[in-house]
């Protein structure tokens, strides 16, 4: 008798199971009729061929010059890894006690940089009200920084997360964007290796319903408007429609939700090297609709920036698509006093929502001057 068939062998999918977690279960998508921005839909699974890289290139480019966003789809994460990673970053605040979360705090001030979590009204939004967001942050290499204990189990899935957004989404948008503006293809990749230092991040964001009083005293705005700091940032797509971008005609339009698309949008990091040919659009968050009222709302990104040693200098020389059309950056293309990457976004960090500012007269805009250029925030 073959022995070996009487022993149960244990599934694979027992042998390779996860651990086991709450089910985060997001607010029902809403059924309010709100006015969406039409933005471009980047099939991924086509940039496997020269002919596919050819028209995304040109829907990618039209796409961000027209709005600073686009959605993509197929990109390789399925469904149910999509659900995982959403009751990961739930984990990550609400099984977490708040000890380890004041253990592990982002030294914000300090080191500006966001490494673990940044508390719950660290920024100030408006008339003496603060923020209900909590944040994770985690550097893409999860091994720079220590994770409380019940969250080191989970490292695993989280770095394989970093490793997918940035070879199989960032790495295929990085290429069709330097084609957009005739760059060769591997110009932006290079300055965003995976093994470099800098601050290419993951993060988990929890918003948490507020008060009556706090929604009118800021306009419902519970994310002041502002571009990112970085290259690009990847938002996992989900339910609660808050986020909202400001459009060239001047009005906010919601960015609508599509189950397991990504939301892309492009920084100041690339409006400098692009010279200005991609400009980072003006985003919020603001209250939800009211059926989606009383809910959290759980955000997963991939926050992305050049390297710390990066020049955020304008590739006027390698573009002719930029020597025809110039410079339009905020910097000027022979400044010698270009920041790095890592200049750059400590600046932005330890100023954002801490910093004073000063109001623009007779608009709901403030400003102030990060390495010499002008960051505006909206209400
Ligand atoms: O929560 C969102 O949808 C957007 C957040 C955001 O814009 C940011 O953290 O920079
Ligand atoms: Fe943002």
């Amino acid at each position: 008798m073959n022995t070996s068939q009487s022993i149960p062998q244990p599934s694979l999918s027992v042998a390779m199971s996860l651990p086991p977690i709450p089910h985060y279960t997001p607010a029902p998508p809403t059924q309010e009729e709100l006015e969406y921005a039409d933005l471009a839909i980047i099939d991924l699974s086509k940039a496997s061929t020269a002919e596919g890289r050819a028209e995304l290139t040109i829907q990618a480019r039209d796409s961000v010059k027209e709005h600073g966003f686009l959605y993509v789809i197929n990109h390789g994460w399925t469904q149910d890894q999509n659900n995982r990673i959403f009751d990961i970053a739930d984990f990550t605040f609400s099984q977490v006690s708040d000890e380890e979360k004041k253990k592990y705090e982002s030294k914000i001030l300090e080191t500006s940089t966001y490494r673990g979590y940044k508390p719950r009204q660290f920024w100030h939004i408006d008339a003496g009200v603060h923020d209900q967001i909590e944040h994770y942050n985690t550097n893409r290499d999860v091994n720079k920084q220590p994770h409380p204990e019940i969250i080191r189990p989970l490292l695993p899935e989280i770095d394989a997360f970093a490793k997918h957004n940035h070879f199989d989404i960032l790495f295929p948008i990085l290429r069709l964007l330097a084609a957009g503006m005739e760059l060769p293809e591997d110009t932006f990749i290079n300055k965003h290796r995976f093994d470099a230092t800098g601050e290419t991040s993951v993060r988990f964001m929890k918003y948490y319903p507020r008060s009556e009083e706090d929604e009118g005293k800021t306009n419902q705005v519970w994310l002041k408007g502002h571009t990112d700091i970085g290259s690009i940032t990847i938002l996992w797509s989900q339910p609660v429609s808050a986020l909202q971008i400001l459009s060239k005609d001047g009005k906010w339009r919601h960015i609508r939700h599509m189950d397991n698309a990504l939301v892309i949008n492009t920084g100041d990091a690339l409006e400098f090297l692009s010279g200005g040919y991609y400009k980072p659009t003006i985003h919020r968050v603001i209250q939800p609709p009211k059926d989606q009222r009383g809910y959290t709302r759980v955000g997963a990104f991939y926050f992305v920036m050049p390297d710390d040693e990066v020049k955020l200098a304008p590739l006027v020389k390698e573009s002719p698509v930029l020597q025809n059309v110039g410079n339009l950056s905020r910097f000027s293309q022979d400044a010698s006093d270009v920041p790095t990457m890592e200049q750059w976004r400590k600046g932005r960090t330890k100023a954002y929502g801490t910093s004073q500012l000063k109001k623009v007269d007779g608009s709901n805009i403030e400003e102030e001057y990060i390495n010499g250029v002008l960051v505006q925030h909206f209400n």
